[in-house]
């Protein structure tokens, strides 16, 4: 007999001294001016690229996600925040199904791409994959050429002409504003890059499959902060033709990059909206005590 999932429950406030509180003082992000962040209305009035409904998620009998239920506008950023643990990476693979590889996972609910549910039979997962790229913490490039990294997937895909190939690696390594870096040595070893520009030439391999949405997990933690800027500067301009879902833990730049934020906590979606708002005037006060530091 299947024995019963553990259901994690939200703690309180009151509960604070067991639950990673801090006494720091208290440090709001801040909303950068001058950006073109999507306000609430705009949110509202965006088209959806994403609806999830009553999602649940288990790793074999441990249930790590609760009835989550979001909206994921087309051609926006949206982050999604909380402490260690609550599930914002898991529920990030549940967006392109890379969750299947994990034996013993199991998916409740529902979670529709353009309307149509990725999690039904007829769903062939290679063209999801494609049309939903991911982007990882750490950068991952192979130990070929920095021209195999990026042509690696449309070579998969049957793109055999080198005139051809050449155009994508172009046009990916420029939307990943790696360009001008590389161009003149293409055929050099990727591994020879820095941090940063690995980040950007996995960001170029993921583009070159020609996705409309961008899955990021921490994908500048790893880095500087020169190469982390110019990642952010990138997600901002990418989301002009890219839907962007970022995981980050750094609520500065949840603040600097997204528009729409979620904040997760232990499995369960506290609440969610115009960065903008949730930032400065959220609803509950779990999110407030989180995003000025006063837990996680
Ligand atoms: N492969 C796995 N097998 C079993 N349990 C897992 C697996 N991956 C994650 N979990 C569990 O699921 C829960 C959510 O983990 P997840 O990595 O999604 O959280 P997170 O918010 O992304 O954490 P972090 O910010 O530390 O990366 C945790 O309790 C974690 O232990």
């Amino acid at each position: 007999m299947a024995s019963t999932p553990s259901v994690k429950k939200i703690m309180q406030p009151s509960e604070k001294a067991t639950s990673g509180y801090s006494s720091a003082p208290m440090v709001r992000p801040s909303i950068p001016e001058g950006k073109s962040m999507r306000t609430a209305d705009e949110l509202a009035q965006a088209t959806e690229k994403i609806s999830v409904r009553d999602l649940s998620f288990y790793y074999s009998d441990n249930r790590a996600l609760t009835d989550i239920s979001l909206s994921i506008p087309e051609r926006c950023v949206t982050a999604f925040i909380g402490p260690s643990g609550c599930g914002k990476s898991t529920f990030l693979r549940c967006l392109n199904r890379m969750n299947d590889m994990i034996e013993g996972t199991r998916v409740e609910g529902k979670i529709l791409l353009e309307g149509q549910d990725i999690y039904s039979s007829k769903t062939d997962i290679v063209t999801l994959r494609k049309r939903i790229g991911m982007v990882f913490q750490k950068s991952t490039p192979f130990p070929k050429s920095i021209f195999d990294n990026v042509s690696f997937g449309p070579k998969i895909a049957g793109i055999k002409k080198k005139k051809d190939l050449y155009e994508i690696v172009e046009r990916s390594l420029q939307r990943s504003a790696l360009w001008d870096e590389v161009k003149d040595r293409l055929s050099e070893s990727a591994l020879n890059l820095s941090g940063g520009q690995q980040q950007r030439l996995c960001i170029a391999r993921a583009l070159a499959n020609d996705p409309d949405i961008l899955l990021m997990d921490e994908p500048a933690s790893a880095l500087d902060p020169a190469s982390t800027a110019r990642i952010e500067d990138l997600i901002f301009e990418l989301k002009e033709q890219y839907t962007i879902v970022i995981v980050t833990h750094n609520m500065q730049q949840a603040a600097r990059v997204s528009d729409q934020a979620a904040f997760f906590y232990q499995g369960l979606l506290v609440e969610s909206g115009a960065t903008e708002e949730l930032f400065t005037n959220p609803k509950k006060q779990q999110t407030e005590d989180y995003i000025t530091g006063r837990f996680g």
